[in-house]
């Protein structure tokens, strides 16, 4: 019998790593029967991939990047999510909603009730199980993003920029607390994928089986 499908999502500002790990989360739950779709966001269907694009590379202001973002997620849930936690598959999403609130919200000072109500008609409820938050400072992480490749729109704001998303993280956890878990991810590489795999099997451990 495979494992319960679970929604786990993966968070933090730009370069602090968290893409470098969710290969091994899923390889982790597949060894314990959960079947997976891996995606991302912006992206994850054929038209949230051409938002993306345009996201990532066309000048916007505050509004049109939270409109583009909630358009994208929403047919990234009606079409790929949806139906694939209901088919009892495991969801690992490369960044979700708490990136609008980060990004748009604390990053650019976009009106948070404006997305809290953006998040309510697209969402209707839905919520990850899980996000890690991969935690880390503004310079790290730049000095990870300038060793693996030309920076986009976003990746080129300046380090006030990214203080103020990682604030607006903090701020989603402390709101969620049973949600998030915060990864340490100014560590080695090593020390974060320890950390991952040991919240991972924790957090998703059937109540009753050795691992919980
Ligand atoms: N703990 C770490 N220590 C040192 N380098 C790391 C660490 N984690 C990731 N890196 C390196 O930093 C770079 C950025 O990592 P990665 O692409 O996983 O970040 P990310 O958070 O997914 O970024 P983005 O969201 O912008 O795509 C990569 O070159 C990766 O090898
Ligand atoms: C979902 C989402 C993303 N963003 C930003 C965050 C990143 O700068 C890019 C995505 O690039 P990645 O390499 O795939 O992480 O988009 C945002 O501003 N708002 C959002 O809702």
């Amino acid at each position: 019998m495979s494992a319960p499908a679970r929604f786990i999502t993966f968070e933090g500002i730009d370069g602090a790593g968290k893409s470098s790990h969710i290969e091994a989360v899923a390889q982790a739950l597949e060894q314990v029967g959960h079947r997976l779709l891996r995606t991302r966001e912006p992206g994850g269907t054929e038209l949230a991939e051409r938002l993306r694009e345009l996201f990532l590379h066309e000048r916007m202001d505050a509004l049109t990047e939270a409109l583009l973002v909630f358009g994208a997620r929403r047919d990234h849930l009606v079409r790929c999510i949806e139906p694939a936690l209901a088919e009892g598959r495991t969801v690992l999403c490369d960044r979700f909603t708490d990136a609008t609130f980060a990004y748009q919200g604390a990053g650019r000072g976009f009106d948070l009730a404006v997305l809290g109500q953006l998040e309510s008609w697209v969402q209707q409820g839905r919520q990850p199980d899980l996000t890690l938050w991969f935690d880390v400072a503004p310079e790290i992480a730049a000095a990870r993003r300038a060793g693996a490749r030309a920076p986009d729109r976003l990746e080129s704001e300046e380090s006030a920029f990214f203080e103020r998303v990682r604030a607006g993280y903090a701020a989603r956890a402390a709101a969620a607390p049973e949600r998030f878990v915060r990864i340490d991810a100014g560590q080695s590489l090593e020390a974060v994928r320890a950390d991952v795999l040991a919240t991972v099997r924790a957090r998703t451990a059937s109540p009753g089986s050795a691992a919980s």
